[in-house]
């Protein structure tokens, strides 16, 4: 992960615009229970250990580097030690402070419930299914290896049917900003005129920025004032570039297809097929194929059932947020100590998610969905979150295309290159990521409210796709995004459990990887797990978010802000706490620890700096499977095998999810560590750079992109414009003196707008919709409050 190239050959905000493109190893202990190579299954059997309260242990202990005992060694090779283990009736007690308790089936293994009164304040108010001392559902193992879906336990006892799921959804606590109905006006038109006369309001000092919220921003535009808004801040780019903006008209080849809508196919509310349901968005020839009266009844029932809790736990992720904001650190959570401590594991994980040296993600395009499964990566995680831009058109077709593929129909030739494209032997398992619990889609309402983004993309994949996943037998499998707590990870599981037996799934069927990439998250992995133990595959670091989170979890405090984006490497300071935490739990619970993504991706043209790309992602690689990750992620099919040489050659079995990592301690001190290094001018320009061209090809309807030689996603870009407003919050004084103030900020973005039309052509540039990405870039750096997820004020641009 190194500082981005200034190289600005490959940069696909250019290619993007011109195309206008669719849319220590410390083996521990030599452990009885080295890797066995086919079955991670259960741990039952293995003997609780004490385990130390690493709240207790930080506050105790002056912070030090990470540690691990022993040095690094190469993992060894898998021993079938583990069979035996979970082949064992449980052995487990419960913890120290709780009575013994009483095995609930063979190979139970147990663990208190936390008193569901945790950072969510809606704790409180969650569903009662925990009983006090929660008996963990058994944990048997998978009967052979070969078998290509473990059979999912009988509904534990455990797991009542939550509460919530048999009540109407509450009473949102916070209603989201509506977006407003029209589209924005600059999204077909002309740019403003001559923005060289505008008033010189980016003189202001920070107070009196001219700062508008984006959500005040979204409204204004609905309200028809957005030309004087784009005229502002065209102005701020022509106090320096004068002539480097002329109104020009946006050509109509700026323009993505879904946004050029014929008449006929103009957005129109249809409702009727399902009481309560209206479809907002256009209806292109294959829609009703996926939103069958069948498929939009079960979304339906999934806001009815969820949406309530989903409101409070974003009301409880913002009530958490102030406490940050008035001093409080994160940390353990008191109330959870005793599942942290108790001795569980979850629960048989299937046959293709048992090796999964090397992930692809990418978006759900037809044809990266083609080359992602033939790229020779173990899995490929088609991703309806940061690297998709979430217009109607690429959700739907989204769906199509992954629907598609489990009905053998996806080949599909190119009309502009002619090339074919066809899935191949062996194609990678396929893993959905959807949208985070912020996120809504409001192209879809539900008794007048828009649904969640999350449940209609799990909820739409998973009705059409889930049993026919099982008959070939694979699974209904999914990537869990932006957790802030281990209640939305129980949201999660209730929406599983339900969805299962809606379908009449075995419960357990579902396998869910959860990203843990907020800095809450980071203090709750173990409770994350626990939560999801009928449905976890495992935990994956999914480091750009964490980085964001880390910010602006900690936004308020001076004492917290990050060097340089490019200084912010895995492998130290709470990066590298944070992955070896991971690790640790991970194998604790027989759940497998997914390493992350490095940025680097092919420097074509130039062999040198290829190989220099390819070298840090080989680098990245070797430390993840070093530290004991058991399989990562590549963001490019040509670097497919970089990560695969590391893992074959360093783990050589399946996984490694037997080596436990018992020797690393982390505590509240590590995760908060922050890495030592400059800030830099060149770093907070090309945060500029980044962060609006990231903004323009989102807009139109790009989710990720190359700038720089590195891949950006939404999650990339988010650190970048982070930063931007932490560093003008506290006034920065940047490596060569220069203060960051808003004045300095409005001429540095002058500036790099400048150079980056430079960059790209000026007819690239202009056929793009920078003034909208530069509108909503300045207006979240300049924010008075932080704006929570950038993804959210631009989707009113484009929804
Ligand atoms: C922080 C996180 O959340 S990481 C996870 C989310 N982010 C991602 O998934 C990003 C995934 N990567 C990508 O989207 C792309 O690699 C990009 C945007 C970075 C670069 O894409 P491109 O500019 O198209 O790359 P490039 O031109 O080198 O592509 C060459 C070929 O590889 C294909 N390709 C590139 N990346 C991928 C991918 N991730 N999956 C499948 N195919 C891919 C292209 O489609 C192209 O195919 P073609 O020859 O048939 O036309
Ligand atoms: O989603 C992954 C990340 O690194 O962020």
């Amino acid at each position: 992960m190194a500082k981005a190239s200034r190289n600005p050959k490959k940069n696909t905000g250019a290619k993007g615009a011109k195309k206008a493109k669719g849319a220590a190893a410390a083996e521990p202990k030599t452990p009885k229970t080295a890797a066995k190579a086919a079955t991670a299954g259960s741990r039952a059997g293995k003997t609780s250990k004490p385990a130390a309260r690493p709240a207790e242990r930080a506050a105790a202990r002056p912070a030090k580097p990470v540690k691990a005992k022993t040095p690094a060694k190469p993992a060894k090779a898998a021993k079938p030690a583990r069979a035996k283990a979970a082949a064992k009736p449980a052995k487990a007690k419960a913890p120290a402070s709780r009575p013994a308790a009483k095995p609930a089936r063979k190979g139970a293994v147990k663990a208190s419930a936390p008193k569901a009164k945790a950072a969510g304040r809606p704790a409180a108010k969650a569903p009662a299914r925990r009983a006090p001392a929660a008996k963990v559902a058994p944990r048997s193992a998978p009967k052979s290896a070969s078998k290509p879906l473990a059979k999912p336990a009988a509904k534990p006892a455990s797991r009542p049917a939550p509460k919530a799921a048999a009540k109407p959804a509450a009473k949102p606590a916070a209603k989201p900003a509506k977006a407003p109905a029209a589209r924005t006006p600059a999204a077909g038109k002309a740019p403003a005129k001559s923005p060289a006369k505008a008033p010189a309001k980016t003189q202001t000092p920070a107070a009196e920025a001219p700062a508008m919220s984006t959500i005040d921003l979204a409204r204004e535009r609905a309200a028809g004032r957005v030309k004087r808004a784009v005229r502002r801040v065209v102005a701020t780019v022509a106090d320096v570039a004068a002539s480097a903006l002329k109104p020009a008209p946006r050509p109509a080849s700026a323009l993505r297809p879904a946004e050029k809508k014929p008449r006929a196919e103009r957005p129109r509310a249809r409702g009727g097929a399902v009481p309560g349901v209206v479809i907002k968005g256009r209806m292109g020839p294959r829609y009703p194929e996926i939103l069958s009266p069948g498929a939009l009844a079960f979304l339906a029932e999934l806001h009815r059932r969820f949406d309530g809790r989903r409101r409070e736990l974003l009301a409880a992720r913002a009530e958490r947020q102030a406490r940050f904001d008035a001093g409080e650190l994160p940390d353990f959570l008191p109330e959870t100590a005793e599942i942290r401590a108790g001795d569980w594991t979850v629960g048989p994980i299937p046959a293709d998610l048992q090796n999964r040296r090397v992930e692809i993600t990418g978006p759900v395009d037809r044809k990266m969905i083609v080359n992602a499964l033939n790229s020779g990566a173990t899995h490929f995680m088609a991703d309806f979150e940061d690297a998709n831009s979430p217009t109607w058109s690429n959700n739907i077709e989204g769906q199509l295309n992954l629907r598609d593929r489990w009905d053998g129909k996806i080949d599909f030739t190119d009309e502009t290159s002619g090339k074919r494209y066809a899935i191949g032997e062996n194609p990678a398992v396929l893993i959905i990521r959807p949208r985070g619990w912020h996120l809504l889609e409001e192209h879809l309402t539900v008794d007048g409210e828009p649904i969640s983004g999350s449940l209609f993309d799990f909820g739409l994949y998973f009705f059409h796709n889930a049993k026919a996943l099982l008959a070939k037998g694979s699974g209904p499998y999914f990537y869990i995004p932006k957790l802030e707590s281990h209640l939305e990870a129980r949201l999660w599981n209730d929406v599983f459990v339900f969805a299962q037996e809606k379908l009449g799934i075995p419960t357990g069927s579902i396998k869910a990887t959860v990203l843990i990439e907020t800095l809450p998250a980071g203090f709750e992995m173990d409770e994350i797990l626990y939560e999801l133990r009928d449905h976890a595959a495992g935990l994956n670091a999914g480091r750009w978010d964490y980085i964001f989170s880390f910010i602006k979890k900690l936004a308020k405090r001076p004492d917290y802000v990050l060097p340089d984006r490019g200084q912010v490497v895995m492998g130290k300071a709470f990066l590298g706490a944070y992955a070896l935490l991971l690790i640790k739990t991970c194998h604790r619970r027989g759940a497998f620890a997914m390493g992350g993504m490095a940025a680097q991706i092919p420097i074509k043209n130039d062999p040198a700096a290829n190989e220099a790309a390819f070298a840090k992602v080989r680098a990245d690689k070797e430390r993840e499977v070093g530290d004991g990750h058991d399989g990562t992620w590549v963001a490019h099919p040509d670097l497919v095998s970089v990560a695969k040489e590391v893992f074959d050659r360093l783990m050589p079995q399946p996984n490694q999810v037997d080596r436990q990592r018992d020797d690393v301690e982390v505590g509240q001190a590590d995760l908060l560590r922050i890495h030592e290094g400059t800030k830099t001018e060149e770093g907070f320009r090309l945060n500029i750079r980044v962060g609006v061209q990231y903004i323009e090809a989102w807009l139109r309807g790009r989710g990720a992109v190359p700038i720089y030689n590195l891949m950006e996603d939404a999650a990339t870009a988010e650190i970048s414009r982070a930063q931007i407003w932490q560093w003008l919050q506290y006034g920065a004084v940047l490596e060569n003196g220069i203060t960051v103030t808003p004045e300095f900020f409005d001429k540095a973005l002058a500036e790099e707008m400048e150079r980056v039309k430079q960059e790209l052509g000026a007819e690239a540039y202009e056929a793009g919709r920078f003034p909208e990405a530069i509108d909503l870039f300045r207006s979240l750096s300049l924010a008075p409050q932080f704006e929570d997820f950038l993804t959210v004020p631009a989707y009113k641009l484009i929804a």
